[in-house]
């Protein structure tokens, strides 16, 4: 990776402000999914997305593939502005240069097309070559995720979770991309395939030099398959680290909370606690968006938001009162048990 390199992909203030869904008095309401959002993901590397759920998670990395307009910001790919960009032109770079895939395989992949069908559709949208060469195509990409020639003939419906798995990422990949973007790809699925699924993610990353943004609840395993982790809490990016100074290092408490609550990474006794609920994303608090709930927060945490800070090694974090790098459990928990 170099960094002198032009991104793959920058996000500059990105928001994203979506209508509630609900009706009633709040039909008017807006909810602020994606609030101030400043990312660059490079070539070759893996991003991990961690938060609790509506925090954003998907909503970022459906901007990360323009399948989202943001309300507000810039992204640009390769360097290039994609929203003031003519649409022919978007679907050719950012839409044919990176493949996302979803949660759930059932309901992404379109149950009367046959495998065949669904990892041609790109490659006729896009004009791939001749139909000889997309055939082949086809037989190539299911090799890649591990699929038999056969199962091209089979629809969805015929097949087993995992493998439906395995024919969203041959779809993800029919174009080649450069980025792709996996949003939970396994907790749809059967604890035992779900191992199966991460470690072809993570061959297929390596063989094909991807970029790649990982989406998952399951901190563990973004912080295995991650270069990068970043950490969303209402809408708001709140710290980036690389992945192996993760939870240690980390630097804003939520982060730590986060990482605290999985067994075996920080904890050796109990989580560092939380309280209170995580506000509604409709009316998030003023200042710094974890103040609700954070033990060190103050009147300045409730006045101004933090601005983002720096630690080496592109370590950034947004706080007033960021916890010590390095500091014990034992010193966390007892910081946040003095909480008023
Ligand atoms: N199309 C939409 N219309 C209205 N609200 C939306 C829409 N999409 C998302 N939201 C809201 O935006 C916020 C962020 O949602 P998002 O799905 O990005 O969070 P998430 O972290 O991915 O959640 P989860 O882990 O549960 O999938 C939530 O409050 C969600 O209810």
């Amino acid at each position: 990776m170099n960094p002198t390199e032009t991104p793959l992909l920058e996000l500059a203030d990105v928001h994203v402000v979506h209508r509630a869904r609900s009706g009633g008095i709040f039909a008017r309401d807006r909810v602020y999914a994606l609030t101030g959002a400043d990312l660059t993901v490079r070539a070759g590397e893996t991003v991990g997305i961690v938060g609790e759920s509506g925090c954003g998670k998907s909503t970022l990395a459906r901007v990360l593939v323009a399948l989202q307009r943001p309300t507000a910001g810039t992204v640009r790919f390769r360097g290039e502005d994609v929203w003031s960009t003519p649409e022919a032109r978007r679907r050719r770079t950012i839409g044919a240069t990176t493949g996302m895939v979803f949660q759930d395989p059932s309901t992404a992949l379109n149950r009367r097309l046959s495998v065949r069908q669904i990892l041609r559709d790109p490659l006729d949208v896009h004009r791939r070559g001749t139909p000889g060469d997309r055939e082949r195509r086809v037989r190539e990409l299911l090799d890649l995720v591990g699929l038999p020639a056969s199962s091209a003939d089979l629809l969805p419906g015929q097949l087993s979770g995992g493998q439906r798995q395995r024919v969203a990422i041959a779809r993800a990949l029919a174009l080649e991309p450069d980025l792709v973007v996996a949003d939970e790809p396994t907790s749809a699925l059967d604890v035992s395939v779900r191992a199966q699924i991460l470690n072809l993610l993570l061959d297929l990353k390596d063989q094909l030099g991807l970029a790649m943004v990982f989406v998952s609840h399951d901190i563990q395993t973004v912080r295995r398959m991650s270069d990068r982790v970043v950490t969303m809490y209402l809408g708001r990016i709140v710290e980036q680290a690389p992945a192996g100074s993760v939870p240690r290092q980390a630097r804003h408490p939520y982060t730590r909370a986060l990482f605290s609550a999985t067994p075996g990474l920080l904890s050796p006794i109990d989580p560092i606690p939380l309280s209170g609920l995580v506000p509604s994303a409709t009316r998030p608090p003023s200042g710094c968006p974890f103040r609700t709930r954070c033990w060190k927060a103050d009147d300045m945490c409730a006045r101004d938001l933090p601005a983002v800070q720096g630690v080496p090694d592109g370590h950034l974090f947004r706080c007033h009162h960021p916890v010590p790098g390095g500091a014990t459990d034992t010193e966390l928990i007892s910081q946040a048990q003095e909480r008023p």
